[in-house]
């Protein structure tokens, strides 16, 4: 795969000497917060812990419940304020331009573009923010070539690859539509814009925006609306968290949008940690820079292939299986887990809160039986899930489970480098984002350890199970 790269390009031009921020002694953000009308609990103290950058830390036990931040909603940086009649935003048509331009996965690079504007502006309002955030990010559209290598997993190689592509197409078009203004006119006060200030803005957005709930639409649901929340977006990710965003949009809240509470007791100097969500390691590395150790929600991802199957299978000691070649009735069950037919989608995931996703699991169940009858007793919910016990019989849940298994062994061959060898290299030190790329292999292979110790356990308790009952 040829891989594109933001590492050749100019850094966004900036002096920055002092902690990793865009200027070297920023304005204190919590006098700021306070003096714009916002609240900070008065034992919040930001601080440096070494590891995850800056975050917020109690000087002082903080009872359960009390309110820590509360931000009015003058503070926090949108794309455009929305008008509560629905009025168009009040955002520079080229931004308005430009931003329909970005795909909605990437919708962090729209609000990168108002975040451009600000911190290109001489007096902008939230420069007391901006100037607090950090001058690089630890995403991988940064890394060297070599270390998107090192990642090995070609899942987030491809999302990788399509970020960079798109911030450098991105430029051109950002090029074309600066070109000829007027000064007086120009979003970004004359400056040029690169794809690595545009990727600036994306990782600075995507690693700390919050989605809040916007208007209520008419069938109930809301629209939610990305947002920078300053010195709450100072909080780091954890998932047990002390700490809770809330949304005002009640009565009696004045004009105040959005508060973090303390969800437990915090005790002194204990940092505030907010959770940022459920996700994999692709995403905590792609859009915050960072993985979790045995993140219970990291996943590897598979391709649904009957031949590698079959493969699977036959390595697992089945007897001729027919994943390559399903009967008519295996078939139509494959179209409903939709793993054939026009809707399929053939990625499947191994790992996380499933263990084995249950559209695998079924399929395999499936294809490895050969009773219709015993099958269609079934509905698709127990087929796919690993806690129905054994539902086609002991023998095919066995040879489902191996299959797996071998599944396992043939995706961790896929790998260069063992888990050994990694820990090795990490050992010897590196660069930043070579440990952060190793780090992030070590989890992916982990996973996979993990599933088959854990289906492996399954099997011998299926066969103690079968010769206790023989
Ligand atoms: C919302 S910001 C939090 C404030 C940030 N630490 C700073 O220095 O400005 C999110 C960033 O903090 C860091 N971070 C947050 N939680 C982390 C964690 N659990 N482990 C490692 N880094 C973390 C990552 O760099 C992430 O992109």
């Amino acid at each position: 795969m040829v891989m594109a790269s933001l590492t050749h390009r100019r850094p966004f031009t900036c002096a920055a000497s002092y902690p990793d921020r865009l200027v070297p002694y920023p304005p204190d953000l919590i006098k700021w917060v306070r003096l714009e009308g916002g609240f900070v609990h008065q034992a919040i103290k930001i601080s440096n812990d070494g590891t995850t950058g800056l975050g917020l830390v109690a000087s002082q036990d903080i009872p359960k419940g009390s309110p820590l931040i509360a931000l009015p909603d003058h503070i926090p940086l949108k794309f455009g304020p929305i008008a509560d009649d629905g009025a168009p935003p009040q955002v520079h048509p080229v931004l308005i331009n430009l931003a329909d331009q970005v795909p909605e996965e990437l919708w962090a690079m729209k609000l990168g573009l108002k975040l451009l504007q600000e911190r290109a502006k001489v007096g902008s309002f939230w420069w007391p923010y901006i100037s607090n955030l950090p001058q690089t990010y630890s995403v991988p559209i940064f890394f060297p070539g070599e270390d998107i290598k090192n990642l090995q997993y070609a899942p987030l190689l491809h999302q990788v690859n399509k970020r960079c592509r798109f911030l450098l197409d991105f430029e051109q078009q950002v090029k074309h539509a600066l070109e000829n203004l007027d000064q007086n006119d120009h979003p970004f006060g004359g400056q040029e814009v690169d794809a690595s200030c545009l990727g600036w803005a994306m990782s600075a957005v995507s690693s700390r925006a919050f989605r809040l709930y916007g208007k209520k639409l008419p069938n109930g649901s809301h629209t939610d609306i990305p947002m920078m929340l300053p010195l709450i977006d100072m909080c780091n990710h954890s998932f047990n968290p002390n700490a809770q965003i809330v949304q005002e949009n009640g009565a009696g809240t004045e004009n105040i949008l959005v508060k973090v509470v303390a969800e437990t007791p915090i005790q002194q100097n204990d940092a505030l940690l907010l959770n940022y969500g459920c996700l994999s390691n692709d995403l905590f590395l792609l859009d915050y820079g960072f993985v979790i150790a045995s993140n219970p929600y990291d996943c590897i991802e598979l391709k649904y292939d009957g031949a590698l199957l079959d493969a699977a299978s036959m390595a697992a000691g089945v007897s001729s299986p027919n994943f390559s070649s399903p009967t008519p009735w295996q078939q139509q069950i494959l179209v409903q887990l939709k793993l054939d037919g026009e809707a399929s989608n053939l990625k499947v995931n191994l790992g996380g809160q499933q263990l084995v996703e249950g559209r695998l699991l079924a399929a395999l169940r499936v294809l490895l039986a050969s009773d219709m009858e015993l099958v269609h007793k079934h509905d698709l919910e127990t087929l796919k899930s690993l806690s129905a016990d054994a539902p086609l019989g002991i023998a095919n849940e066995v040879a489902a489970l191996r299959s797996i298994i071998a599944l396992c062994v043939i995706a961790l061959g896929h790998f260069p480098t063992k888990i050994m060898e990694d820990e090795a290299m990490l050992k010897k030190g590196g660069s930043a984002s070579t440990e952060l790329a190793i780090n992030f292999r070590i989890q992916k292979k982990s996973i996979i350890i993990d599933v088959m110790r854990d289906l492996t356990k399954r099997v011998k308790s299926l066969l103690a199970k079968e010769i206790s009952a023989a």
